[in-house]
């Protein structure tokens, strides 16, 4: 264990390396794909680097979140129900958050102008919201690409193919941490949950973040491991659907976000979903006699459903398990 600086500040959280791996996209392809599938398997989370997608996309689209975030509030509520303020779900989930939710297939990214950027004619919201999805679904499809060759799957295009899909029902999600200093000294090493523990319900999640700490992964239930910001990569981690697809080989791993006292965290998370029809079945390569299939077969729509009938930390992939009636 590294440690960043021998005399943290009272408050901060003390940097140890990262537990999860950084995987440059531009190495040896064999090796990036055994590195791929072993971090899938043990931590259903890595994070990538060389991802290709350039500084300009990135930083223009934190830019535009970023200034969205800024307004008002009576104007960002104009932006409702995209744009949500610590209420999270339906459910009576609540956090340290604002947020914007979008879906972000491209159909769908035509209509933002009509729910956001139409409070601001100067925004160019919409153009850097598909400018950003595109690049960073390529990104997603070349994981899953890599991940189903990993797994010796002859179609390699069986996971991509979902997100790919016109009418997949993939989401782009902007978080905003404001700080939550609290000047109540007795309170001051109290942590604020800024997005509580959960599993991501989809396919892939490709998280980018400021440079402010806040993601934690849990591996061990109750221990929580922190994941070092770096701007410069992208945070992967493999979702509900994916668990399923591949026959419980890879992990959808329960995390969280935490704020922090002093700075802004802003995190972009693009959920690579698919269809509402699609079937979510794990290809006959990974069912065998010596690994029968772990899960009933459904839809992403039941899937979805269930989902957001429970709470933000509810577990919810062993409802569709094989066993259950
Ligand atoms: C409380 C909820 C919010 C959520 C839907 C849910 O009912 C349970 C899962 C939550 C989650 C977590 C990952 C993503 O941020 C999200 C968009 C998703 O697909 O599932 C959120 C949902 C949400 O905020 O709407
Ligand atoms: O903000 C983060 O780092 C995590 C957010 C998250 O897990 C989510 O939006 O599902
Ligand atoms: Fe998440």
């Amino acid at each position: 264990m590294v440690l960043a600086s021998p005399k943290p500040h009272r408050s901060e959280t003390i940097l140890v390396s990262d537990v999860i791996p950084i995987i440059d996209l531009k190495g040896e392809r064999c090796e990036v794909i055994k590195l791929i599938v072993k971090a899938s398997e043990e931590f259903g989370f890595f994070k990538v680097i060389n991802h290709g997608i350039s500084d300009e996309t990135i930083d223009k689209m934190e830019e535009a979140g970023f200034s969205f975030f800024a307004k008002p509030m009576s104007e960002k509520k104009l932006s409702s129900p995209a744009y949500g303020c610590k209420n999270i779900g339906f459910n009576g989930d609540i956090g340290e958050v604002e947020y914007l939710l979008l879906n972000a297939n491209s159909s769908s990214i035509a209509q933002i102008s009509k729910t956001i950027s139409i409070h601001d004619p100067h925004s160019n919201f919409r153009y850097r919201v598909s400018e950003y999805t595109e690049a960073v679904k390529e990104v997603a499809c070349e994981i899953l690409e890599l991940m189903a060759e990993g797994l010796g799957v002859p179609d390699r295009k069986v996971f991509s193919s979902l997100i790919k899909d016109i009418d997949s029902d993939s989401i782009l999600r902007l978080n905003h941490y404001p700080p939550t200093l609290v000047k109540d000294k007795d309170k001051s090493h109290s942590n604020n949950v800024g997005f509580g523990e959960h599993s991501d319900p989809q396919i892939l999640t490709v998280l980018r973040s400021n440079d402010v700490s806040g993601l934690q992964i849990s591996l061990q239930h109750g221990l929580w491991i922190p994941i070092n910001p770096d701007p410069s990569a992208l945070c992967v981690n493999v979702g509900d659907v994916l668990e399923v697809m591949t026959n419980g080989r890879f992990v959808s791993v329960r995390h969280r976000a935490m704020t922090n006292s002093y700075k802004s965290r802003m995190s972009m998370a693009y959920f690579g979903a698919p269809p509402l029809n699609a079937s979510i079945v794990a290809p006959p390569v990974l069912v065998t006699p010596h690994r029968p299939s772990l899960f009933r077969q459904f839809t992403w729509a039941d899937y979805k459903k269930a989902t957001y009938s429970l709470r933000l930390g509810d577990t919810r992939i062993h409802l569709f398990r094989a066993n259950m009636s």
